[in-house]
């Protein structure tokens, strides 16, 4: 069969787009992993499926793949080119939209700027929610990795994030510690591994290892997470501007039991259709 999709990105991170509001298709996890493949396939570091919702209070239900072919929760640069596709699609004239994902709602305005502003609901950093296997709660767990003592904060935002700080992110181990933190058996559903430079109150760089992909260009989720993490441990101010080696994603976090609101661009590339 004939599938329809539209390849978009936010800051680098690359998806391929499917509506199955309007079009049929089944992909298990062994087509998405050949999807994916830059040189096989047509290359992405997620896949994004656009559904009819399973509630009456959302707008649409939105699923996430990684390249490796794995389900997850959440992804905050695919959330903003989400709400760019429905509208260009004209599969909603609304320019606020409530999406459902497996990590959580979220809540969607796209600015006559084309900047997407999402509100990415609350973190929570109960280990069970991680998941971490860890005796308690705290923002500097510390894991021996192949006999390596690595100090981490980790959270949810749906899905899971370590947050380790550098001096540097230019000289910072993200492909080297990257994996190995990524399938520690102290997360038992792997992790994102965030490597955070703290340049001032209001400024940080980061580069993510991204669970089920490796190294992307830029990490929405991470970028929430790393915020959330250096207010948490009182090093950022409440309004952070996150610098990716893709670009710079604005982060506001108020505190605990409040969302997170990340505000950032959403691209169109091209078109295409592929037979299935
Ligand atoms: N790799 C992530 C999903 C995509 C997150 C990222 N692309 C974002 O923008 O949040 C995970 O396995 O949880």
């Amino acid at each position: 069969m004939m599938l329809h999709f539209t390849k978009m990105h936010g800051l680098g991170n690359d998806f391929m787009v499917v509506d199955l509001v309007t079009q049929r298709a089944r992909l298990d996890s062994e087509r998405i992993r050949t999807l994916a493949d830059r040189r096989f396939g047509i290359g992405f570091d997620q896949l994004l499926l656009v559904e009819p919702p399973s509630r009456p209070d959302m707008d649409f239900r939105y699923r996430i793949f990684n390249a490796d072919g794995s389900e997850v929760e959440n992804c905050g640069n695919g959330a903003r080119c989400f709400a760019r596709f429905v509208l260009d699609q004209r599969l909603t004239a609304r320019r606020e939209i409530a999406v459902q994902t497996a990590g959580g709602n979220l809540l969607l305005k796209v600015a006559e700027d084309g900047r997407v502003r999402v509100d990415m609901g609350a973190p929570r950093f109960n280990p069970g929610d991680i998941p971490l296997t860890a005796d308690g709660e705290s923002h500097a767990y510390t894991l021996d990795v192949d006999g390596e003592t690595v100090t981490m904060d980790a959270l949810s935002m749906g899905n899971p994030h370590a947050v380790i700080d550098v001096e540097s992110v230019d000289h910072a181990p993200v492909t080297t510690l990257g994996p190995r933190v990524e399938t520690h058996p102290c997360f038992p559903r792997r992790v994102n591994v965030g490597f955070m430079e703290v340049v001032s109150r209001q400024h940080v760089r980061l580069r993510v290892f991204e669970r089920g992909v490796g190294e992307t260009l830029a990490c929405g989720t991470g970028a929430c997470a790393a915020v959330v993490s250096g207010i948490r441990r009182g090093l950022l101010d409440q309004h952070v501007d996150v610098t990716l080696p893709g670009g710079t994603l604005s982060i506001e976090w108020a505190g605990p039991g409040q969302s997170v609101i990340m505000t950032g661009p959403a691209e169109r590339v091209f078109d295409g259709r592929i037979v299935i």
